[in-house]
């Protein structure tokens, strides 16, 4: 197990934004035996494996076991290609996995979001193939750009609504919700009274009501304001299946990425791990620069 729980223990840890010592504080161990955990020299006793597990807030297979077995991918995409007056996937192949946190980047008109359309389902594409281990109805959720709020409803109505329809209502689970997402003055008001950040709001905790397997968002913090946006990050940070976010908020995926995936060219030109950029010395933003200016054309 050692090989791919040191690097999952780094990757939490660093996630978390805890330091060796802060982490070594919580379990009750030194920051050395964190560094031996780390550097593969030395496995920790199961109690705290299982202590890890719960501040990282993650399974313990997901502590110990490498998540990229074959078992675990939720979606393999074959050549996928699709035009509209012009090409704008030429043939995309990816794999994603369970507990995946991907950013999905590209400059305007990329096709970034077309493709999170084709995998949820709303476009077809024109060839190719996307074999799917998840189920769309009960383990895919996903928080699109446009909005699509029912504009005549009020906002505690429409939490209601999709609460009941996701099979998850109750009136305390939909009053708890709503006070999270610090919407509860609102609750009464008409969503097509709503300001542009509280219907960014109300969409995300929409799509948030049911743990799903994939959760994809597309540009989600668009128009919030920075508490909003904090409280968006680390709420994120607890969600437990994968998720995949178009996003140009280049600070924060740092922090709350595992993976970056790179569409230019219609075509996935980058597909690397966060660890991998960061063992180079280079944020997020340094390397998709560079990268989104030289890939070949
Ligand atoms: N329904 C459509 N009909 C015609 N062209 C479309 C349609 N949807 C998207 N396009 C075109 O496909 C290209 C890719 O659009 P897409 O919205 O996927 O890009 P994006 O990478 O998500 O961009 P952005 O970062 O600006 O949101 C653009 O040139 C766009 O004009």
């Amino acid at each position: 197990m050692q090989n791919v729980f040191k690097q999952q223990l780094i990757t939490l840890r660093r996630r978390k934004q805890l330091s060796q010592t802060a982490l070594a504080r919580k379990l009750y161990v030194s920051r050395q035996s964190i560094s031996k955990w780390e550097n593969g020299d030395a496995e920790p006793g199961i109690d705290k494996l299982v202590a890890l597990a719960e501040i990282f807030g993650v399974t313990l297979d997901f502590l110990i076991l490498d998540t990229e077995k074959p078992t675990d991918v939720i979606l393999k995409i074959r050549n996928l290609k699709k035009a509209f007056t012009t090409p704008v996937l030429r043939g995309i192949n990816l794999n994603l996995y369970g507990r995946e946190r991907i950013a999905l980047l590209g400059s305007n008109g990329a096709g970034k979001s077309t493709l999170a359309k084709i995998i949820y389902g709303k476009l077809k594409p024109d060839s190719g193939q996307i074999e799917s281990f998840i189920s769309n109805k009960d383990d895919l959720r996903v928080m699109p750009q446009e909005n699509i709020l029912i504009e005549d409803l009020k906002l505690a109505e429409h939490v209601q609504l999709t609460a009941r329809l996701n099979k998850v209502y109750s009136p305390a689970f939909v009053t708890q919700m709503i006070k999270k997402f610090k919407l509860d003055k609102q609750s009464a008001t008409s969503v097509s009274k709503l300001s542009g950040g509280q219907k960014r709001k109300l969409a995300l905790l929409l799509s948030l009501l049911k743990p799903s397997k994939l959760l994809i968002l597309d540009e989600p913090t668009v128009g919030m304001d920075l508490d909003a946006i904090d409280f968006f990050w680390n709420y994120l940070d607890h969600v437990s299946g994968s998720v995949l976010t178009i996003t140009h908020d280049f600070n924060q995926i740092d922090q709350y990425f595992s993976r970056v995936l790179l569409l230019k060219n219609g075509k996935i030109a980058q597909d690397v791990s966060i660890d991998k950029i960061h063992s180079h010395n280079q944020t997020i933003e340094q390397w998709y620069r560079h990268f989104n200016a030289t890939e070949a054309q």
